[in-house]
């Protein structure tokens, strides 16, 4: 297993199951059944692509493992090295969650997804908040799910869509044994379940073995991560060398390395119309207006 993985999971199990003291099970089931509807995730995708539009999921991602601070300034830090989830002690100025949502909606994004591990990314439910009632997009809440728990807690902070990684689900021990533990039963679980409160599902693979199981879940939205999460290089032919094994129905989602007009037209030219872009954004002044030079 990669070590980063394996790192923000082990974190992750800990972050979960001190949630659930603070906030029980109980809980957190009512505020995700008495939430706002979910807007819908899938839908928002189709509509832009019968209209002959690329669909862009437009991330509003603070800082990453492999790149540290995306956006923003440090006013101060433990460390100047805030990759690998080193971020314990950074407060950040000049990072606007609500703004950049906004931007995004108005250049022609078709959804947002959000950050909201903490350690790992800087990220935070609130930031979900503050975007999602920004704008009218429907919102993927972009994280490390294992859990029912997590699934609750996504909705109850307004999320639309939920990331199921199966490399997580297949190498990571996970402890709690009122989970099933085959990681297929336990991704239909958590799929199910996410259905069962109107959210979307993406689920993400970065090779063919675990396309097998992604392809065996309900849902349409394939996402193919062209980061290799080992050495953080990210390779386009990811995407291109898994299309063939992918039913037509189901909608591929290229996610990460898209930085330039060449690989958008490189994915099209593949029938590959639906992206998820971060740090290419993050970067920009404007957010919104490089997600339309890049894509419009
Ligand atoms: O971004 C990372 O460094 C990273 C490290 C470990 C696990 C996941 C990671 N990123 C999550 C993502 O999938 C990306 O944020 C997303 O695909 C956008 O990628 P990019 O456009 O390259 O920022």
């Amino acid at each position: 297993m990669s070590d980063i993985l394996n790192k923000i999971l082990t974190v992750k199990v800990q972050e979960v199951a001190a949630a659930k003291v603070s906030k029980p099970l109980s809980v957190i089931q009512a505020e995700a059944e008495a939430a706002n509807p979910a807007r819908d995730f899938v839908g928002a995708i189709h509509s832009k692509i019968k209209q002959g539009f690329p669909a862009v999921i437009a991330e509003i991602k603070q800082a990453s493992p492999s790149k540290g601070l995306l956006r923003g300034r440090v006013t101060s830090a433990a460390s100047s090295d805030l990759t690998m989830g080193n971020t314990q002690g950074a407060e950040i100025e000049g990072f606007d969650p609500a703004e950049i949502a906004a931007s995004y909606a108005s250049h022609g994004a078709a959804c947002l997804s959000v950050l909201t591990d903490k350690q790992f990314f800087m990220g935070s439910a609130d930031y979900l908040k503050q975007a999602r009632a920004a704008c009218e997009l429907p919102v993927l809440r972009k994280d490390f799910l294992l859990d029912d728990y997590q699934v609750f807690e996504s909705r109850a902070m307004g999320a639309d869509c939920i990331l199921l990684i199966v490399s997580a689900f297949q190498l990571f021990p996970y402890p709690d044994e009122e989970q099933a533990s085959d990681p297929l039963a336990r991704m239909h679980q958590l799929e199910l379940l996410a259905h069962s409160l109107g959210m979307a599902v993406l689920v993400e693979v970065h090779d063919a073995d675990e396309l097998e199981l992604a392809l065996q879940l309900a849902t349409p939205l394939i996402g193919i991560n062209n980061r290799n999460l080992r050495t953080f290089e990210t390779r386009l032919d990811t995407t291109l060398k898994l299309l063939e094994q992918i039913p037509e129905e189901k909608i591929v989602v290229t996610e990460s390395g898209i930085k330039t007009r060449d690989d958008v037209a490189l994915m099209q030219a593949h029938q590959v119309n639906t992206f998820l872009v971060g740090e290419t954004f993050m970067r920009a002044d404007d957010p919104g207006v490089e997600l339309e030079r890049l894509f419009f």
